[in-house]
């Protein structure tokens, strides 16, 4: 097959961050948040010209090591070429090393941006690729599903594929961060989990995963009992004590709250009236500790037309905008069902 033709018009590409394992879900549930990354990506006569604003504007590089550009050369090696040259621009607000899915987020943004730069590109690389390359560059799949798909995800891997379902989440659930000043790389957090774990513990959390998905989905006044993991967050403590000190004390409380990826932020997932809830939460964290109340996003990654606005802001809520659906001018750029 010959390789794509490039759009001369740019692209912009709006993508959630995710919080991953849920608790007892490690590496397969994800939540899409509404908290994004925005995109602008042009194809160009020669060269690779990156602009980043935000988060990482003063430590991301500005050349082919750049995670989203790496991202969009995977991508367009399987979309059959490279272009012969690229502007990028970013808006980052998903901080990072936070585990709130930053890396995910550039992953999946250069991924739909490139799709959506070839003609043919949705032919070329369809969904259920686009999670397989999202999830190998990033080497999970939990996060990647929920930024391509948006809503509470479920992901696995078959002999090595990627895959997912894609949920929706009750809409009473509010998710509330508490976002660290100091990040924890996912790597480190990673390191820290033990090559065995007891069978007990593996039953416990197979139980209280597969109740996840009914007090996620429609009886959020489960949300306590199903949150509950012994895999991986108490391991990571060396790294986050203050987090999971957080987690244990809200839990104690009777909130439902949870390391928010490999952490070191964390996630409580409040039910029924927000504004009552945010401020329990937040008397219950103490005052070394700010609340920020996120919206679900429903719609994941999305190709938006040009004109959509919004500033980068410098830390984790800052900027926070709603997108407008994926109404872009190649259509929805990213998967909107499952794959399976
Ligand atoms: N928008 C971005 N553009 C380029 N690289 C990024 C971006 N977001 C994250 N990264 C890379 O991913 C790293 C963080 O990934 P990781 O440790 O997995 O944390 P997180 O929980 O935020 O995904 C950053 O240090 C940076 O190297
Ligand atoms: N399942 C992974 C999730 C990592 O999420 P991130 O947002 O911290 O990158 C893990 O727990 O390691």
């Amino acid at each position: 097959m010959a390789g794509p033709a490039f759009r001369a018009a740019a692209v912009r590409v709006r993508v959630p961050a995710s919080s991953a394992n849920l608790g007892p879900g490690f590496d397969a549930f994800g939540l899409a948040l509404g908290l994004y990354d925005d995109v602008v990506v042009r194809v160009a006569e020669s060269g690779l010209d990156i602009d980043i604003a935000g988060e990482g504007a003063d430590t991301l590089p500005r050349d082919e090591s750049h995670l989203l550009v790496r991202s969009m050369r995977a991508a367009f090696d399987v979309l059959g070429g490279q272009p012969r040259g690229l502007e990028v621009v970013c808006a980052n607000r998903i901080p990072h090393g936070r585990g709130l899915g930053s890396s995910s987020a550039a992953i999946c943004a250069g991924i739909v941006a490139a799709r959506a730069v070839a003609t043919g590109g949705a032919e070329r690389l369809d969904d259920a690729a686009l999670l397989e390359l999202a999830s190998e560059i990033e080497g999970h799949p939990d996060n990647v599903a929920a930024c391509l798909y948006g809503g509470f995800t479920l992901a696995w891997t078959d002999a090595g594929v990627a895959r997912a379902v894609r949920m929706e989440p009750a809409a009473s659930v509010v998710p509330v961060v508490f976002v660290p000043a100091r990040p924890v790389l996912t790597e480190t957090a990673r390191g820290l989990l033990p090559r065995q774990v007891p069978h007990v513990d593996a039953a416990a959390n197979a139980g209280r995963a597969a109740l996840l998905v009914e007090a996620l989905t429609r009886r959020p006044e489960l949300l306590l009992a199903a949150t509950e993991d012994r895999l991986h967050q108490e391991y990571r403590a060396p790294a986050m004590p203050e987090s999971l000190n957080l987690v244990n004390r809200l839990r104690a409380d009777g909130v439902p709250a949870v390391i928010s990826g490999a952490g070191p932020t964390v996630l409580a997932l409040t039910d029924g009236d927000a504004a009552d809830q945010v401020e329990k939460i937040a008397h219950v964290a103490g005052e070394e500790w700010a609340a920020n109340r996120l919206a679900l996003d429903t719609a994941g990654a999305s190709v938006l037309p040009l004109s959509t606005t919004g500033t980068a802001g410098t830390s984790g809520t800052a900027g926070t905008t709603e997108p407008s659906g994926p109404t872009g001018q190649t259509g929805s750029a990213g998967p909107t069902g499952t794959s399976q």
